[in-house]
């Protein structure tokens, strides 16, 4: 909800900035982690999740909360030896896991290698004979694993271990001809939030692509971005607010972030940094593309973290210094 309003520009104000770092509070567990609400115990994803809540809020009073040795202990028992994590203690285990817990780590400066440990060549036996990545090996690829796994080897700088051209051709055939949106996998319907788990993927291909072959990124879209834009705005809006996945949908937040997400994806190109050694908005002379009225401009998001760049950069460096005994 946080990062659908940051797309539509919805400034927090400080009481509900301060109420929903209070609710996360709840939700932090002394043993590490964040759960998906007050009493449950600890899982990947919703760590991600308010891990990066906690960055859009970006005060002091959100980031005192994070505690980051707490954290890292709970990641290291989740840690596997085959290169992936448990999604929590006694769960399952895929390419999620990776990704959520690289993308944390990152933002609050506390990657180590025993963390990383063999998650390359987890996420490379996870790619597929289609060129998509699947959640464990062997199985079948879909963009919700194919989205974390690629943004998992951005994070680890590893992008060059995927068959990169595989991919590419498997990713530019899930936007559909006809519907002008994304599916999820092979002879799946088209959803909206496809549009960022495919969309997002995009800027990682293009920039894992220039670095490979040193061109520049994003002189040819890979995508179509304005008939992304007509899926979005024509089928996904509820007509009493918030977006969905198809028009015999209901609207609910997840579908309104990542639609959103995947809008704001449509409309922005990027470039691969060498010197800040991130993915940067690079929409450059031709600007931005936007379908439709221009008030359906929405700001970059960062193709990695999902969340506005400057959150990652103001929480990275809020915590640059390092845990003492990591
Ligand atoms: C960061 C994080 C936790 C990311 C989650 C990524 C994500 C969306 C994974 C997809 C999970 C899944 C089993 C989809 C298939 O559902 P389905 O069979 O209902 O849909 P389909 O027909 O479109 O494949
Ligand atoms: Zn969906």
């Amino acid at each position: 909800m946080l990062h659908g309003l940051d797309l539509l520009d919805e400034p927090l104000s400080q009481e509900v900035a301060s109420r929903a770092v209070k609710t996360l509070a709840r939700c932090q567990n002394s043993t590490g982690g964040f759960g998906g609400g007050p009493g449950q115990i600890s899982h990947v994803a919703t760590t991600y999740a308010a891990v990066n809540a906690l960055a859009i809020v970006g005060t002091q009073e959100a980031y005192d909360l994070i505690d980051r040795s707490a954290l890292l202990d709970w990641l290291r028992r989740l840690k596997q030896a085959d290169g992936s994590f448990l999604m929590h203690e006694g769960g399952e285990l895929d390419v999620r896991g990776i990704y959520c817990v690289l993308a944390t780590v990152k933002l609050l400066n506390i990657v180590s290698p025993d963390l990383a440990a063999n998650s390359e060549q987890f996420i490379a036996c996870s790619q597929t004979y289609e060129g998509g990545i699947g959640g464990i090996p062997g199985v079948e690829a879909h963009g919700g694993y194919t989205f974390c796994a690629f943004a998992a080897m951005e994070l680890l700088g590893k992008t060059e271990l995927l068959d990169l051209d595989k991919l590419s051709r498997w990713l530019c055939f899930r936007q559909l001809a006809v519907e002008k949106g994304f599916q999820g996998r092979t002879n799946k319907l088209v959803d909206g939030c496809y549009s960022f788990w495919q969309g997002g993927a995009f800027p990682l291909l293009e920039c894992a692509l220039a670095r490979r072959d040193g061109d520049e990124a994003g002189k040819v879209d890979l995508f179509n971005r304005e008939a992304l834009q007509e899926y979005i705005l024509i089928c996904c809006q509820g007509e009493r607010g918030g977006l969905k996945d198809k028009p015999d949908k209901n609207p609910d937040y997840y579908h309104t972030c990542y639609v959103l997400s995947g809008l704001s994806i449509a409309q922005h190109r990027y470039a691969w940094d060498p010197v800040q050694e991130d993915i940067i908005v690079a929409d450059g002379e031709r600007g931005p593309v936007v379908v439709g009225n221009g008030q359906n401009l929405l700001p970059a998001t960062h193709p990695v973290h999902n969340i506005l760049p400057r959150h990652v950069t103001r929480i990275r460096a809020h915590f640059a210094q390092e845990l003492p005994d990591a």
